[in-house]
């Protein structure tokens, strides 16, 4: 297996966004194998705001295959990490690292044991799909330091594994899960459908939403779905293919008003199947829908419309706007209903924080001087502390090698993570 010694630790690093469904994924066929009953769209996130760094080393010195979630060692035992670790060994190649004198035989990666480290730039297990990123980001750079040659949709298979939405996080830009017909799963892969810089106006604003209850999660909500719900099968089969068919359409034109209309209609679907199941599961809380009736209320004063909004499984609204004035105009109406609690707009902000200074948002008088949002009929309550703080961020490209060895998590000698 080279270098003698045996004390070699050979490393890859690498990032991967997360992503958030247009056309939602909710219920599956296959638990095991994790195969959708519908097909699914999403859009991919900027990785600069939202992504999972990953870094992933072999020596034949590891005893036992090892993990870090920022920070913290996590048990690697379920069956998620089991299979997505399995499917990539099963694919490894021969390695040759010339400088340091490792030469890794394609048999050789069955002995062989990982430590993986990982970090998310955004709060883990929050209803912001860092599970998407996370495993998306594992299979992705478990498949660079394994010389693994499958392409993009293998992988994007392989991922799904570890959580279905992750199967998207291995493009950038508008991607396409195809739910396919095989028993055995090797149909149900991921395609991009375009890049991010086909569409790049379209801006990302995201309200986390504070919720202090403990959320249901998507993998037991959608067990439950599919169990109880009459809804979600009506939807499955009969509503999404066509809305699939639409939105590949009206992102391909770009057609913000076609994508909008879709993209509102399927979050509201998803939440009604929510509603539908026995016991009904409520993600959204009071202030989700105190946003979507401020989006409504615009778009409908309007006649046409300036924004769509999608929740996934929590109460967090992705709001998407077609450009930058609509979006600095979205903001001014958001800050005069959820003023910061702090009286701290800059940490209030995270991400693309300039869109501040172009909504004239410089600093609390700023905010305090804001107007009602006019198509609020009834005076309008703002609310201190309902939104913790907002993410602006835009559409982002796929997974990426980090060469830069500082960026590394683990550290090249010990094999452990860097601080422990
Ligand atoms: N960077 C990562 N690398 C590998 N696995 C991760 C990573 N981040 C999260 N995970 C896995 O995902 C789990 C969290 O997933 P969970 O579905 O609960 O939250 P979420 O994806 O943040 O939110 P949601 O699915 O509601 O959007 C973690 O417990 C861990 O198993
Ligand atoms: C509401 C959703 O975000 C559900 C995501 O579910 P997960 O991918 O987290 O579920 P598992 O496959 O059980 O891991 C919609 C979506 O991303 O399409």
């Amino acid at each position: 297996m080279a270098a003698e010694e045996g004390q070699w630790v050979l490393m890859a690093t690498g990032r991967s966004p997360t992503n958030i469904a247009v056309i939602k994924y909710w219920g599956k066929r296959d638990e095991a194998l994790i195969l959708p009953v519908n097909d699914s769209i999403s859009v991919t996130l900027d990785p600069d705001h939202l992504s999972a760094t990953t870094t992933v080393a072999v020596s034949p010195s590891f005893p036992s295959d090892r993990m870090w979630l920022n920070g913290k060692e996590i048990s690697l035992s379920g069956g998620r990490f089991q299979n997505c670790l399995r499917e990539i060994r099963k694919r490894a190649r021969d390695v040759e690292d010339e400088k340091k004198g490792i030469s890794i035989k394609k048999e050789d990666w069955d002995k062989l044991h990982v430590h993986i480290a990982s970090y998310n730039n955004f709060p883990t297990a929050a209803g912001l799909a860092s599970s998407a990123a996370g495993f998306a980001c594992l299979v992705f750079t478990l498949g660079k330091l394994m010389n693994v040659k499958e392409d993009y949709g293998e992988l994007s298979s392989i991922a799904r594994q570890g959580s279905g939405s992750a199967c998207r996080s291995i493009y950038g830009g508008f991607v396409k899960w195809c739910m396919g017909k095989n028993n055995d799963g090797s149909d149900s892969i991921a395609v991009q459908l375009a890049d991010e810089a086909h569409w790049n106006d379209l801006v990302i604003i995201i309200a986390v939403v504070s919720s202090k209850q403990k959320e249901t999660s998507s993998t037991s909500g959608m067990r439950d779905s599919v169990e109880t719900s009459p809804l979600l099968q009506y939807r499955a089969q009969t509503i999404v293919p066509n809305r699939v068919l639409k939105m590949e359409e009206a992102i391909k034109s770009r057609n913000f008003e076609s994508f909008a209309r879709l993209t509102c209609a399927d979050s509201n679907q998803f939440h009604a199947v929510c509603m539908d199941t026995s016991p009904p599961i409520f993600y959204m809380n009071d202030t989700s829908h105190r946003i979507i009736s401020l989006v409504e209320k615009w778009n409908q004063s309007e006649g046409t419309l300036q924004i769509a909004y999608t929740f996934d499984a929590g109460p967090n609204a992705v709001l998407i706007a077609p450009n930058r004035k609509n979006a600095t105009l979205l903001l001014q109406k958001l800050l005069y209903c959820f003023p910061p609690q702090h009286n701290d707009l800059s940490s209030y902000m995270v991400g693309d924080k300039s869109i501040l200074s172009d909504a004239g948002l410089n600093s609390m008088e700023d905010v305090e001087a804001l107007p009602a949002p006019a198509e609020m009929k009834t005076p309008t309550q703002k609310s201190k502390g309902d939104v913790s703080y907002f993410i602006c961020s835009k559409l982002g490209a796929g997974p990426k090698v980090i060469t830069e060895g500082t960026q590394a998590l683990i550290d090249s000698v010990t094999g452990l993570p860097k601080g422990v």
